[in-house]
């Protein structure tokens, strides 16, 4: 399967991912960042998966979600009949459920199930047992009870049944995640559950202000962005999964399944100016009580639930999504110095409240103060920047940018909320701030904002400097730098996130990368900011028509072979959808 032939049902806990032939290929309980019970997604068959899907037949005639949710109806059209299968995780339930319905629709369709449950990323082969209508797994920390409508038979690989579905005809099956030391859990109604999971949706999109030509992108997004929120805490992961690889084949495989206060924070800029300032709330709570502690030991990202050390290891009995190795789990980024992240927060947190978010109490604005106190002290460092290079610290220009908007945002704070100083520290700060890179990171004689102090290379993250309003989008400088991004940094007019071909010492891994879809949104947004709607208005509907049938994009997209790339699907792609499409709107 392609990237791009998934598409994601969850229950803002974990995710799963059902393949356009009827097979789950992916999912983690009981949240995100859990070991896969379903790993095929980046081995083979033997890792686990779940297929249901008429006998003989490859893949769906359509598949679409049942308007505003997360409900996935596969339609199969056979010789014999039609057939749709619903699958959704309700959302409100303590432990994970999976639901699989099938629905006849015209004449009578032979069905094929095969369910092979691999614990821990595909490694542990469970004790598995038939008792009265259910199938039971149990392996270390895990079980799994799946009601099954139909008779199944096992063999060392898995369970395996067939039944015809009539016109009219529905059969129901239930996959219960449960922990291995408790009893069978609770039956629940499959029909019923359908019915509440749509209202759940309905009812949080009825909230949404999305409206306009692109209503459904925009609500499609926001909707993959509230799926990847874990509910208990209020912690938003990058992406459902890890190690999708950045270009196929290759070494740039990471695990998402952690929230990064950068991706997390653009997330609830969105969904704050969409009208979800109550996410925006919750997730400052997440944040503070995550970050609570020295502002220096302030990580770039955390588990769901604040925990700091997700040590990276690598799954060597995982062959990697179409060979791409290694598959890892963990991220070594988390101990990086990433300035940036700290403006994102405060930005974050001044915006939300300029759409409606109550003023934080006097404990969080002690926090932002000496966050603020560290950065006074450390803004100029050099650091790994927002690309989480692996190669040697730089003075990167879009750090210090930001580390400017965390300036920015704590002065108009104080100045338009009446919020404590030191304001006039701040001010200079922020001065110091635009007078360095002004002077440091910016090549006269090309008219271009640099990747870093002194270097030639170009950085698409330097596009925010308009939209941070660090400069006004006249400024000539910044048509200079948008002139140079479009000439230098462009595959197919979409947007590179820095020079990649070959070897490069830049992120310090070999190998290129396919275009970065967040970024190509960027450049849409600039476009927007600089009066060139017509020419944002093609580059935005022409990323929009790179989402796969159900909406959805990955980290990054391959011009060449046409295809999506790394992980998916990802927040910070939806985030820059609806930031451009509320640009040009
Ligand atoms: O490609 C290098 C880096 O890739 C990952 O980072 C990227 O994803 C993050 C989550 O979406 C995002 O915040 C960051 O800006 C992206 O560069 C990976 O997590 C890193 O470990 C890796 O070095």
């Amino acid at each position: 399967m392609r990237i791009e032939d998934y598409a994601l049902i969850g229950d803002t806990r974990s995710a799963a991912l059902v393949g356009r032939d009827g097979s789950i290929d992916w999912l983690c309980l009981p949240r995100f960042d859990s070991p896969a019970c379903f790993a095929r997604l980046l081995g083979d068959d033997s890792n686990g998966f779940w297929r249901l899907a008429p006998a003989g037949h490859e893949t769906a005639t359509r598949r679409a979600y049942a308007g505003d949710t997360l409900i996935l109806e596969t339609v199969w059209e056979t010789s014999t009949g039609t057939v749709k299968v619903i699958d959704f995780m309700p959302p409100q339930h303590a432990n994970p459920d999976l639901v699989r319905i099938v629905e006849g629709v015209s004449g009578t369709v032979d069905m094929s199930v095969k369910i092979s449950i691999r614990f821990d990323y595909g490694r542990i082969v469970p004790w598995s047992r038939l008792i009265g209508g259910h199938l039971h797994a149990i392996g270390g920390p895990d079980s799994v009870w799946i009601h099954t409508p139909v008779l199944l038979n096992g063999d060392g690989h898995g369970h395996h049944g067939t039944f015809t579905i009539a016109a009219g005809e529905r059969r129901a099956f239930v996959f219960a995640w449960q922990p291995s030391h408790l009893p069978e859990p609770d039956p629940m109604d499959p029909v019923d559950q359908l019915g509440k999971t749509r209202r759940f949706w309905e009812e949080w999109v009825s909230h949404s202000r999305a409206a306009g030509p692109w209503r459904d992108a925009v609500v499609r997004s926001l909707i993959t962005l509230k799926a990847l929120t874990y509910s208990p805490t209020g912690g938003i992961v990058a992406a459902p999964t890890t190690s999708l690889p950045e270009v196929i084949g290759g070494v740039r495989n990471w695990d998402y399944r952690y929230c990064w206060l950068r991706d997390a924070a653009m997330t609830l800029d969105a969904l704050s100016r969409a009208g979800y300032v109550g996410e925006a709330a919750t997730w400052l709570e997440w944040l503070l009580r995550a970050i609570a502690g020295r502002p220096e030991d302030l990580q770039v990202m955390y588990g769901v639930a604040g925990e700091r050390r997700l040590p990276e290891q690598t799954l060597n009995w995982l062959s990697g999504y179409e060979d791409s190795r290694p598959v890892r789990i963990g991220n070594d980024a988390v101990s990086q110095l990433q300035l940036d992240v700290y403006g994102q927060v405060l930005r974050c947190m001044y915006q939300a409240r300029k759409h409606g978010m109550p003023a934080p109490d006097a404990y969080a604005w002690a926090t932002v103060s000496k966050l603020m106190d560290f950065l006074e002290r450390g803004w100029d460092q050099p650091d790994e920047g927002l690309w989480e290079v692996r190669g040697r610290r730089r003075h990167f220009v879009h750090s210090k940018v930001m580390v400017w908007a965390a300036a920015d945002s704590v002065v108009r704070a104080v100045e338009e909320f009446g919020r404590p100083g030191p304001v006039e520290r701040w001010r200079s700060l922020r001065e110091r701030i635009h007078a360095e890179v002004c002077e440091k990171g910016f090549d006269a004689e090309r008219g271009t904002f640099t990747q870093s102090y002194g270097s030639r290379e170009l950085d698409a993250a330097l596009l925010i400097i308009p939209i941070v309003g660090f400069l006004p989008p006249d400024d000539p400088r910044v048509a200079g730098t948008v002139e140079a991004i479009q000439r230098e940094l462009t595959a197919d007019g979409l947007l590179l996130r820095y020079p990649t071909s070959g070897h490069n010492d830049i992120d310090g891994l070999p190998g290129a990368e396919g275009v970065f879809l967040a970024g190509s949104f960027w450049l849409a947004e600039v476009l927007a900011l600089l009066g060139r709607k017509d020419e944002a208005t093609e580059l935005f509907e022409r990323l929009l028509g790179l989402t796969n049938d159900v909406g959805l994009l990955a980290e990054e997209y391959d011009p060449v072979m046409e295809r999506q790339l790394g992980n998916f699907p990802q927040a910070f792609t939806h985030v820059h959808l609806i930031h451009t499409a509320q640009a040009l709107s």
